[in-house]
């Protein structure tokens, strides 16, 4: 087992400081308790924050890194200003409520990124430090998005998994933010990145798609050279160990006493940290409602509400408390009696234990968060509960919604839904209450935490280690190859690479300079300049006709070798097939809107660079797998481009450009190809040994040079030019 090295925000530790010293204390929470075997068993590290030790005397800080060294545990310490930016900041009044759907939480101006992104480094610095080859780094949360990138570029080779434990949101609400590329770069800098869902999967499919242009095949990614896997992991709890608290004597007793308390009452359980997402005063409401328009309930309810002290220093938590506390005051105002009050709200933590007494002595589990990554009290409940007796109440909102579909599923936004559902979970029937329940429990019990580290971490092993990468070295070193030699034959590609791709072809026509320098250049002396693309004739034609220039049209379909001679188009290739592919191609774009069919005499080609991206790839995918269908072993190809699915006759490719070019080549010369997308590497593959290929751009290729795009491809030929 290779050593794991576990990034968390937040160490699995609580440090507490007394009048008798200081303590570190591990923490028992499902992360904590799921990941402890496989990170001491590997003898790995848990790097993360220890929490605020800035009151800490210098010997107790000693003491509190010596406890921790013995937990393998490593601190990173964070200032009180990182604390506010980076934690409550970035992190909590952004990251939490935009992936919370929340947008209208998140401040108007966004001032806590450098210091995210700072603390983000940070991190990645810590854990490049403690790295030995072979480890598996396993990273967590949305504090830390951009660590697998830094990490990636400082680690090439690592094994680097993510997992994220919150929603992710629809790609509609997540381009809202302003670095959202920037957060998406960061986590494609992972292997293998996790989620509780499968619709967050999806929708972290479509932002990649729509912010990148990424399309997800099956579960990967194609990145920077890299594949990087998608899916979705459930997280569990550790039920073996809430179904042995719920049979100890101690908590039975302790059940006992809440029962007998409410003896002739029926008790409502809600147990959450005090967080906005978690739904708490509809959920009050709803008791409201039931014991207001059934008054057969009033003085037979206790709902018990325990909120967990959450985010303190961020305003909209202290704001949320207030609420919460206005509307438990006006319910038990209205509803109490000199005996009793239908809501008892305990704000403070509860340890397992008292937790799972709760959870066993509840007729119903009431957990309606209006959106939660997963939501572990909900399975904590059904763990609970080896009586298999109780009710859950969920919200479809939750993540553990998709796996509990034994729950009585809720809309946390309709309170009158949840008061009719409340007292059916109150009236339910003992053998229904017992089915649904045994259904729960077998879920929760086989889909544990130990289940979810497994499975995580075998297809994080499963993935291939990337290939050590040969960079393409830059524009400086092909520019001295480029000088070095004799006689030079330059083979350019237009679009993408002598100027940028625009929205619409005929907007990309070439401007004054670079007609000026294509000019100087093909005067420059023993130097032939050949354009290769997939333009139509006319088009080079009308813009090039008149420079010493070689023009190959078509990919190569069509070639004027010299200006004067004529245009000749490859042998054997028919044309009779546009009739039945053209009307394939209309209708598609009849159907998405900003789809157009370009026709050349070659090929037929159908663009879709103005469509919605998501929608565009989508049809793009099933044009292809309509025209694979229908002409699958005829005589064409159907090429995916860049918003571009093209169909031509099989062969034709500007890979036949190098033979015609040269055949009269004078000894000495070296043939130079520029080129940015995939039409260009058949360019690439086909040249003669000694060659130079320049990719332009940063995709994957197999050119040993790379520029960075128009403006550095017309600055490398214009030093040709200078002495
Ligand atoms: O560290 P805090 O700021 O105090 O917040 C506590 C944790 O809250 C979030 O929990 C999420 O993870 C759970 C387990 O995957 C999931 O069930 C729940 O739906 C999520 O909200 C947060 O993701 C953690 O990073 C925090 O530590
Ligand atoms: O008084 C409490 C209340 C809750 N929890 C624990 O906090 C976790 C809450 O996790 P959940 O996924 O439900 O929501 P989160 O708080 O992570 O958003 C559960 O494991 C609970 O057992 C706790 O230890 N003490």
């Amino acid at each position: 087992m290779s050593r794991l090295l576990l990034v968390s925000n937040r160490l699995p530790v609580t440090v507490k400081a007394d009048k008798d010293g200081v303590s570190v204390v591990r923490s028992a929470g499902g992360l904590a308790t799921g990941l402890r075997g496989p990170h001491e068993r590997s003898g790995g590290l848990w790097i993360g924050w220890p929490g605020d030790v800035s009151r800490l005397t210098p010997q107790q800080r000693a003491s509190v890194e010596a406890q921790l060294a013995e937990l393998r545990c490593v601190p990173l310490y964070l200032s009180a200003s990182e604390v506010s930016r980076f934690y409550e900041g970035y992190s909590n009044r952004t990251l939490w409520p935009l992936c919370h759907y929340l947008i209208d939480r998140i401040p108007e101006q966004e001032r806590d990124w450098d210091v995210y992104r700072k603390v983000n480094e940070r991190f990645a610095d810590l854990v490049a430090r403690h790295y030995q080859p072979g480890d598996t780094i396993w990273v967590h949360d949305y504090q830390l998005m951009l660590v697998p990138a830094f990490l990636r570029a400082r680690l090439p080779q690592a094994r680097i998994g993510f997992f994220f434990h919150i929603p992710f949101p629809s790609s509609e609400i997540f381009r809202t933010l302003p670095h959202r590329a920037d957060l998406v770069r960061g986590l494609l800098g992972a292997d293998l990145i996790g989620f509780h869902t499968i619709t967050y999967v999806r929708h972290f499919s479509s932002t990649l798609m729509r912010l990148l242009g990424l399309e997800t095949v099956v579960d990967r990614v194609a990145y920077d050279g890299r594949e990087v896997r998608l899916g979705a992991f459930p997280m569990g709890i550790d039920a073996q160990a809430f179904e042995n608290l719920a049979k100890e004597p101690a908590v039975l007793e302790e059940v006992r006493t809440h029962r007998e308390k409410s003896s002739e009452l029926r008790l409502l359980l809600g147990v959450d940290r005090l967080d906005y997402t978690k739904g708490i005063p509809r959920r009050l409401l709803a008791v409201q409602r039931l014991l207001e328009r059934e008054p057969t309930w009033r003085g037979r309810l206790r709902f018990v509400q325990v909120a967990v002290p959450s985010r303190t220093a961020v305003a909209d938590y202290a704001a949320y408390r207030d609420k919460v506390d206005e509307l438990v005051g006006r319910i038990n105002g209205l509803y109490g009696s000199v005996h009793n009050v239908p809501v008892h709200y305990l704000y403070r933590s509860f340890n397992e234990r008292q937790l799972t007494a709760l959870y066993r002595a509840a007729d119903v589990m009431f957990v309606t968060p209006i959106r939660d990554g997963m939501n572990l009290v909900a399975k904590e409940f059904c763990a609970a509960r080896p009586d298999e007796d109780g009710v859950l109440v969920l919200s479809e909102f939750a993540g553990a919604a998709d796996e509990m579909g034994d729950a009585v599923m809720v809309n946390p936004y309709d309170v009158e839904g949840m008061a009719d559902a409340l007292e059916a979970a109150l009236e339910m029937p003992e053998e229904e209450r017992r089915t649904r329940m045994r259904n729960l429990r077998a879920r929760v019990k086989e889909y544990d935490v130990h289940w979810w580290v497994r499975s995580f971490l075998d297809e994080l092993q499963a993935t291939p280690t990337p290939p050590p990468r040969v960079e393409p070295a830059g524009a400086e070193e092909a520019l001295a190859q480029l000088r070095e030699a004799q006689c030079l034959l330059l083979l350019i590609d237009y679009d993408g690479t002598l100027v940028p791709f625009a929205p619409k072809p005929e907007l990309a026509s070439p401007d004054a300079e670079l007609l000026d320098l294509l000019q100087r250049l093909a005067s420059r002396r023993d130097t032939r300049v050949h354009i290769v693309s997939g333009r139509p004739r006319e088009t080079l034609e009308a813009w090039f006709g008149g420079l010493p220039l070689g023009l190959h049209a078509e990919h190569g379909l069509w070639s004027r070798p010299a200006p004067g001679a004529p245009w000749t188009s490859q042998e054997g290739v028919t044309t009779d097939w546009k009739n039945l592919v053209r009307p394939v191609l209309e209708s598609f774009a009849a159907r998405v809107p900003g789809a157009f069919v370009e026709e050349k005499s070659g090929s037929l080609a159908w663009h879709y660079r103005q469509v919605d991206p998501v929608f565009g790839a989508r049809q793009a995918r099933e044009l292809r797998l309509h025209l694979g269908e229908v002409f699958a072993h005829g005589p064409l190809e159907v090429l995916p481009g860049d918003k571009v699915v093209e169909v031509r006759a099989r062969g034709v490719n500007k890979g036949r450009v190098v033979a015609l070019v040269t055949q009269d080549m004078s000894p000495g010369t070296r043939v130079v190809a520029i080129g940015d997308d995939r039409t260009d590497e058949d360019l690439f593959a086909a040249l003669p040994e000694g060659s130079l290929a320049i990719h332009a751009g940063g995709k994957d290729t197999r050119a040993r040079y790379r520029v960075k795009g128009p403006p550095e491809v017309r600055r490398l030929l214009s030093s040709l030019l200078v002495g």
